[in-house]
């Protein structure tokens, strides 16, 4: 079994767009990683770039513990799936997948017994004498997995592989790849941006923007105790509350989270509030998904919030409030990164990312809000007033344009600075 280590691997096309961007990734043998991230952040890059199908501008790449950056791709022993797994049209299915053990010399009942065998974990042994244009595109995709992997490659790389497919075939098929590398134990790494796939198929997700990890953990992990707000964003539907916040330190220490129009106290308890009680004034962002939120008609115990429900929608499985709070809330898409110097795109090594410490929010004393910067600066995410969307169960009572009173559960709340990184040390 062969890990994958990627040092400090940059890619940079045509000398000016930075499609990679210093990422270091472990990757042990047998894991299955996945590189989540929106449109145009590199996942392609990064899978080819192992498969050495692009060459690296900076930094190294190791499989199974050697260096395999100028490693030709026939010597890597990687298999690939693309979106549109190609196939020979005028061989059968069987042929297909015994096609690479047939160029390899391998003897012709040997093949067909491996194909036979692979055909039957991906649930496609009643086809495979049939011809690629009479297969569905989900038997089509199954042939093309089962030809890449049935020479048994050292790591198996997957590019979407399921876009092209329904949403009964992706969930069908999505098990079946998971069951397959699993009992396979090959190394896999496969590139979606799809969060449901990741989240299900995944031992680590990393989750990718502008080139970059950010975020690398469990689903879990990821999921529950994200690291930056961008990640907190981009999991999870409805997608997470984020809002615009400034650090109140009170007497005795007691910490609130000012949202403007209304604040949410920290318990004393809370480690986030012996963090920020040396922090007053400072802006941080304050995420909050659907259902971190009690809401009620009446007036409760816990109440930190008040607004007006504006609109309900029916889910299905969930009923969801939008509730103006007039509370300033952050587009997750736009916090991070463009908070950050732009890039210079000659240097191909930068430090590690830094993880998220006091030490960050101390330097965040020492600039002003986005609100104040100056207008040509890339410093300010969007900020706009929203309504903070929130999980409730069935009640009468609650009405459109009734007033609403929202308990806030702080454990359910994640604190970040204004660059999206959480405040409190995340734990992988
Ligand atoms: N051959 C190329 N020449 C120049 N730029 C490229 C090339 N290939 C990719 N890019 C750019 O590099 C960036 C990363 O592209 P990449 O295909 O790796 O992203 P991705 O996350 O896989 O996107 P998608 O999910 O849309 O496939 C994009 O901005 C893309 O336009």
């Amino acid at each position: 079994m062969t890990g994958i280590r990627l040092d400090a691997v940059s890619k940079v096309y045509g000398g000016r767009h930075l499609a990679v961007d210093n990422v270091s990734l472990d990757v042990p043998a047998g894991e299955v990683m996945v590189l989540l991230g929106p449109s145009g952040c590199g996942k392609t890059t990064l899978l080819r770039m192992i498969a050495g199908l692009e060459e690296l501008t900076g930094g190294d790449l190791w499989l199974g513990g050697s260096c395999a950056t100028d490693l030709s791709p026939k010597d890597r022993g990687v298999a690939m799936v693309f979106q549109n797994g190609a196939l020979y049209p005028n061989r059968t299915a069987r042929e297909n997948i015994m096609f690479p053990l047939r160029m390899a010399g391998e003897d012709v009942a040997e093949a067909r017994t491996k194909a036979a065998g692979l055909a039957k974990i991906l649930g496609i042994d009643k086809t495979l004498d049939r011809l690629p244009g009479t297969l569905s595109g989900g038997q089509r995709q199954r042939v093309a997995i089962g030809r890449a992997i049935v020479r048994q490659p050292r790591i198996f790389l997957m590019d979407e592989p399921l876009s092209n497919l329904d949403a009964t075939m992706r969930t069908e098929l999505r098990q079946e790849i998971g069951a397959m590398v699993r009992d396979l134990n090959v190394t896999t790494v496969y590139v979606t941006h799809d969060q449901i796939e990741a989240l299900t198929l995944a031992d680590r997700i990393a989750v990718m923007r502008d080139g970059r990890i950010e975020d690398v953990g469990t689903p879990t992990q990821v999921f529950n105790n994200p690291a930056t707000a961008f990640t907190a964003g981009f999991l999870g539907a409805p997608r997470i509350n984020l809002m615009s916040a400034t650090i109140q330190v009170t007497a005795h220490h007691r910490v609130s989270l000012d949202l403007g129009a209304q604040t949410i106290s920290l318990p004393p308890t809370d480690r986030r509030s012996m963090i920020l009680s040396r922090h007053d004034g400072v802006h941080v962002i304050v995420g909050a998904r659907s259902d971190a939120f009690t809401p009620t008609v009446e007036r409760g115990d816990s109440d930190q919030l008040l607004g007006t429900l504006r609109t309900l929608e029916f889910h299905g499985n969930q009923w969801i409030a939008f509730v103006d709070c007039g509370v300033e809330m952050l587009n997750p898409d736009l916090v991070g990164p463009r908070t950050r110097p732009p890039h210079d795109v000659t240097q191909t090594r930068h430090a590690a990312p830094r993880r998220s410490t006091l030490t960050s929010l101390a330097r965040l004393l020492l600039r002003r809000p986005p609100a104040t910067e100056s207008a040509d600066s890339t410093a300010t995410p969007t900020h706009r007033r929203a309504d903070l969307v929130i999980e409730v169960d069935p009640n009468p009572a609650l009405e459109t344009g009734t007033k609403v009173h929202l308990g806030v559960d702080p454990a359910k709340l994640h604190i970040f600075d204004q660059y999206g990184h959480r405040v409190d040390r995340v734990t992988r």
